[in-house]
């Protein structure tokens, strides 16, 4: 708590005790070389194909709940070897622990209203202190900023270099939201909505089949408390209230990669390794394995 009110009243010079990074949080990654097609990042014919494990990524992931933020940087982070952070994960893990913090928390997710800021970043901030002792370099944060305040906050101690900003239209989120199952034994995410939406004004249809799980953890599927319509449409308004000025922020910034999800992860996966300029490093790494 005190290191929170220090930085809210700090000029950004203090601002690195917040997160108690090491040094290595500081330093800025050799360059940002990848891109969308659409995207400012891309220059000319001179795509570098830096070897991913040369690069100190510290990649920031934007979208609406449901958007699949936390499938594409799980993914993301099992292939370069970075951890993948989600903040929902942490006030998940926090309300989990049944600690002082969880009834106020529950209160908070399950009305779909967003966590202090001061929470929030207390809560990172320990999960990447933790990640520093056991030696862990960059990350993806998904879910991570979600108001200005925490952008300014993490761009006071550290270097973001890149900012994926994932969409699909509104129809699909609701859906996507309310198909989300997790396993409660081997805590991976599946999807069982089946997602048909019609193109219509020039705008290409979407279809995704759902993400089943294997026979074994079908019987412990469990769905986010804060999965019903109603807290789902909540989450969807406050997003994009509070998700404009963010986007607006790091497209000044020239960092924002936007990117909209042309189907299912068969689809989307390859199509943003493509826009990642990572395609032909997942064929060496899927080469190797
Ligand atoms: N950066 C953040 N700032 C404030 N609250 C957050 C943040 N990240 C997560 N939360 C809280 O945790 C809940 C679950 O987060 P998350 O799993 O990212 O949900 P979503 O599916 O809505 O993206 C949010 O509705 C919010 O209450």
């Amino acid at each position: 708590m005190a290191r929170i009110v220090r930085v809210a009243r700090s000029s950004s010079s203090s601002s690195s005790s917040l997160f108690g990074f090491g040094s290595r949080f500081y330093s800025t990654s050799a360059g940002v070389s990848h891109a969308s097609p659409s995207s400012p990042f891309l220059h000319g014919g001179g795509a570098r194909r830096d070897a991913a494990k040369d690069r100190n990524v510290q990649w920031v992931f934007l979208g609406c709940p449901g958007v699949g933020k936390g499938t594409y940087a799980s993914r993301l982070s099992s292939l370069l070897g970075v951890p993948h952070i989600a903040t929902g994960d942490l006030v998940r893990e926090e309300l989990a622990s049944s600690g002082p913090l969880a009834q106020q928390l529950s209160e908070i997710v399950n009305q779909g209203k967003l966590v202090s800021d001061e929470i929030i970043v207390n809560l990172l901030s320990k999960r990447l202190e933790a990640g520093e002792a056991k030696g862990e370099s960059g990350f993806i944060l998904d879910g991570f900023p979600r108001t200005m305040r925490q952008a300014e906050i993490l761009g006071d101690v550290t270097d973001i270099d890149l900012v994926v900003n994932l969409k699909l239209p509104e129809e699909v989120l609701v859906e996507k939201c309310l198909g989300r199952r997790t396993c409660n034994q081997c805590g991976k995410g599946f999807n069982i909505a089946h997602i048909n939406l019609k193109g219509e004004n020039g705008k290409p249809g979407i279809s995704m089949d759902p993400l089943l799980p294997p026979p074994q953890c079908m019987s412990k599927l469990i769905t986010r408390a804060d999965d019903t319509e109603e807290v789902v449409k909540a989450r969807l308004r406050i997003y994009s209230e509070t998700s404009q000025p963010l986007e607006e922020y790091y497209r000044s910034k020239g960092k924002l990669m936007e990117f909209d999800l042309p189907g299912g992860i068969p689809e989307s996966w390859p199509r943003l390794l493509e826009a990642l300029r990572l395609d032909e490093y997942e064929e060496k790494q899927s080469a190797v394995a």
